[in-house]
């Protein structure tokens, strides 16, 4: 299954530097907080150690200590306190922002490859893998900032206490190094694979919620229970998978937590009897092992989420890491289109198109014609810049059609299907889908240039009125007037037609061809003919098969010339009388 990539590592270095830069100011405070509040945390152990020294030693000031110990707990909790509001913070500012750039990256890759990887891929990725980024900035990364932060200051303040008796870290951390290894090495293949896994349940559950009318009535609905469990069993089995890896993985990082207070005791006890350290050291000493017993335990318990998350991390990333740049050309000079020897295919071993070239003047109306799978529309799709040959050229003016910036584009060309769409918002959000600025009066002449002042007039809050799912519901054929609407707005001199009344019964149909040719007049029209009585009507027409132009001329000229078009006419004749 084709799918969005994952962000590679050095986009990922490249996205927390940019992050880092961006907030660095806060995000050296949130570190000096939890610092300074772990460094009060690391006078408890020592205070502790001079109260025993001073009660086996008969020593006083045992009241000021006590007072001191008191002082430094209570300002720890504060400073800590304070670090995890201010890292909170910061935390949900990045989270913004990069669910921002998820959604504006989103919006920017081209049509082409949304609909070649499907919409669950992407949903997931804008769902599940955002949530678990969410899951671990808003709980997992505090954790194990201040976890990491204790954990180093502590080993430093043990090595700086009783270098002898910190030797059992030093055993501890060979043993975590090790197996941490072991572990950070596993996990990208099996977490990755994992998530591609519930990327996949998500997309036949979108197309089962969205095919359910057809399931149902083509007594598919087993065979779509069949093909979600499969997907949910794959998934279950990755989890699986991961459970297996941490469960392996568990008892030796355990048991590397436990190690060096062991070592400290048997150390220690030697130590003591031969007065190399005094029973305050090793009170001391216990008492650190005990406050980095707690941020070790976070440690290992986040490990798994971290690695999860920053697996969903280079997913949401990778959507960016796919986009193919319009980047703001110099603009075509001409309104002529040229196709030339282009090629493309949808997946690298099958090509669709094998060297189409063709010429469209300015104002003219061609009709692209062909038997079903030859490769009409993918043709239509390429000249109205929806994606780019992956040999050959389609310009417009001279102007390579999919490099075009979108406003640029949307001037030129617009490519009309039978797809139409009603965003839930209002009229006014509906009909100004390509941003601009627009007054009543335009978006109200546009309206009535389709036919459709009578309806708007109708509507409750006229402009202002909800559509779409939960508000007023829209007809298809009023759908795609408000389609032909945009066009009016977006002005394109050139328009590409693919089935776009091909869904509508024949009322609505010969209802909207009407609007559809007061709309088109004066443009440049290239339309997919499916059925070959527009052709008639075209300035000319193009047969299209097998990916290959096989003719070109008027619909008079090709049905003298007796060939592939006659042929499709003539058949087009005997299925019209055989229906009859
Ligand atoms: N999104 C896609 N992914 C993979 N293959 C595709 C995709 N869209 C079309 N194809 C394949 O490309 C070939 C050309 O399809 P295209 O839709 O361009 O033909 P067409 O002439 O417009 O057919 P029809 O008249 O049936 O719409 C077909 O074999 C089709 O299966």
């Amino acid at each position: 299954m084709l799918r969005l990539p994952l962000a590679n590592g050095t986009q990922t270095r490249a996205w927390v530097s940019r992050t880092f830069r961006a907030h660095r100011a806060e995000m050296v405070t949130v570190l000096v907080l939890y610092c300074a509040a772990t460094v009060f945390g690391l006078v408890g152990p020592q205070i502790l150690g001079r109260l025993v020294d001073s009660v086996t030693g008969g020593g006083g000031a045992i009241d000021t200590l006590a007072l001191v110990f008191l002082t430094v707990l209570v300002a720890q909790a504060v400073l800590r306190r304070y670090a995890r509001l201010r890292g909170g913070m910061l935390g949900e500012r990045v989270l913004a922002e990069t669910r921002e750039g998820f959604v504006e990256q989103a919006l920017l890759l081209p049509l082409g490859t949304v609909e070649a990887v499907g919409t669950g891929d992407l949903l997931s990725r804008a769902t599940t893998d955002a949530d678990r980024i969410d899951f671990a900035v808003r709980n997992g990364v505090p954790e194990v900032v201040a976890a990491l932060i204790t954990v180093l200051l502590t080993t430093v303040a043990m090595v700086l206490t009783s270098p002898l008796l910190a030797l059992g870290l030093l055993v501890a951390a060979v043993l975590i190094g090790v197996s941490m290894r072991w572990y950070w090495r596993r996990v990208p293949s099996v977490v990755a694979p994992m998530l591609d896994c519930w990327a996949d349940v998500q997309t036949s559950m979108h197309e089962t919620a969205d095919g359910a009318r057809t399931a149902e009535a083509l007594g598919m609905t087993e065979q779509r229970i069949a093909r979600g469990n499969r997907d949910l069993g794959a998934a279950r089995d990755g989890e699986f998978a991961l459970r297996r890896l941490v469960v392996a993985w568990l008892p030796s990082a355990r048991f590397a937590q436990v190690l060096p207070l062991v070592v400290i005791l048997v150390i220690g006890a030697w130590a003591y009897e031969r007065h190399l350290v005094a029973l305050g050291t090793i009170a001391t000493m216990l008492a650190y092992m005990q406050a980095i017993g707690g941020p070790l335990e976070e440690l290992l318990w986040w490990t798994e989420d971290v690695q999860v998350s920053a697996t969903s991390l280079r997913r949401v990333l990778g959507v960016r890491g796919d986009r193919r740049d319009r980047v703001p050309s110099a603009g075509p000079r001409g309104r002529e289109i040229v196709v030339r020897d282009v090629r493309y295919g949808y997946t690298a071993d099958r090509e669709v198109l094998h060297g189409i070239d063709l010429r469209v003047p300015p104002g003219q109306r061609l009709a692209i014609v062909g038997p079903s799978g030859a490769g009409k529309s993918t043709l239509g799709r390429l000249l109205a810049g929806v994606a780019a040959p992956h040999s050959g050229s389609v310009t417009i003016g001279g102007a390579e059609v999919s490099a075009l910036a979108d406003d640029v584009l949307r001037g030129e060309v617009l490519l009309l299907t039978q797809e139409h769409h009603v965003f839930a918002g209002t009229l006014r959000e509906n009909l100004t889908l390509p941003a601009g600025e627009w007054t009543d009066e335009t978006l109200v002449r546009a309206l009535d240039a389709v036919g459709l002042s009578e309806w708007s007039g109708s509507l409750p809050d006229g402009l202002d009125t909800r559509l779409g799912a939960g508000a007023v519901a829209v007809p298809a054929a009023t759908a795609q007037q408000l389609a032909l609407a945009r066009v009016v707005l977006a002005d394109p001199h050139t328009v590409v037609l693919d089935e776009a009344t091909s869904l509508l019964d024949t009322s609505s149909a010969r209802h909207l061809e009407r609007s559809l040719n007061r709309v088109l007049a004066g443009r440049t029209v290239i339309a997919i003919a499916h059925r070959l009585h527009t052709a008639a009507a075209a300035d000319r027409v193009a047969v299209v098969e097998d990916g290959r132009i096989t003719e070109l001329g008027s619909h008079t000229e090709l049905l003298a010339a007796d060939g592939p078009y006659a042929r499709l006419v003539a058949a087009a004749e005997v299925s019209a009388s055989t229906a009859e």
